[in-house]
């Protein structure tokens, strides 16, 4: 499983290995065969974390391009959004919490939603994820470097107009309690002022690729496609 095998040892970039090992503490209480690795109890021969946090409006895409970024690169798909309706369904303690949250467009505090997305990295063989969906403020972004430990290593912006995303929010017939024209002016509202500040910090860190979201699904691909191409060799 990734978390008791991420390796030392890969061929990613030295900067990531640098920010991999100065935060050994924090990501032994996520990985803790990596300290056994480091003394070479366990040959280094697994691979190192790809996480790629996927950006945009509410309906700009992201589910969208995230199917098709798995059946072509083979990564895990981590939606925020899902795994917090399954808690919802699942009636934890924190659903009516949560429901309440998504039905009036604001954010789940992020101590839950980093949990959900930890308890799923724990569980998956892959090594290579796509957080769809998050992080959403910058207490989200701060909570996930403190809990998980790792900085994304790649940031898609599903760069959308905002009548099109209503557009395709208002027609997206999935029975969720937030696909309606009142809740999407509350999240498009929260979007701008919570989430493009993070999209900006992603920015400035060179981490940032923007994906003009317009056009067929196909089209938009063809966007996304040479960027995760550019990184196949290195992420296996
Ligand atoms: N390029 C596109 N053109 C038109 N509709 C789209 C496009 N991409 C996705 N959709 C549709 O728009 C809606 C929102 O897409 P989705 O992937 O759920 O967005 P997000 O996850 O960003 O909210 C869905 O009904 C989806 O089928
Ligand atoms: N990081 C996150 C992600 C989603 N959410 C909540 O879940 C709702 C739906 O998120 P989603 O990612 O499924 O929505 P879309 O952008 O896919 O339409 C958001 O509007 C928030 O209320 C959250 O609180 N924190
Ligand atoms: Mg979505």
């Amino acid at each position: 499983m990734w978390r008791r095998v991420a390796s030392l040892s890969s061929s990613i970039s030295s900067s990531f290995l640098a920010q991999t090992a100065s935060r050994l503490n924090t990501w032994e209480s996520l990985t803790t065969g990596i300290a056994q690795q480091a003394k070479g109890v366990i040959a280094p021969k697994e691979k190192t974390p790809f996480i790629t946090f996927v950006l945009g409006g509410p309906g700009s895409g992201k589910g969208t391009q995230c199917i098709k970024i798995v059946e072509t690169f083979g990564f895990a798909h981590l939606s925020a959004g899902d795994l917090l309706r399954r808690e919802i369904a699942s009636k934890s303690a924190d659903g009516a919490m949560i429901l309440n949250t998504i039905k009036e467009g604001k954010i789940v505090p992020s101590q839950v939603t980093v949990k959900l997305i930890q308890k799923e990295m724990e569980l998956s063989d892959n090594h290579k994820f796509l957080i769809d969906g998050f992080p959403r403020t910058e207490e989200n972004r701060v909570s996930f470097e403190r809990i998980i430990g790792v900085e994304p290593n790649v940031v898609l912006f599903f760069d959308c107009p905002e009548e099109e995303m209503v557009k395709r929010v208002l027609n997206r017939n999935e029975g969720r309690v937030d696909d309606n024209l009142e809740t999407i002016k509350k999240r498009l509202t929260v979007f701008q002022a919570l989430s493009l500040p993070v999209i900006n910090y992603y920015s400035e860190k060179g981490k940032l690729y923007t994906i003009k979201a317009i056009g067929t699904e196909d089209e938009i691909f063809e966007q996304v496609r040479p960027i995760f191409a550019a990184f196949e060799q290195t992420v296996g």
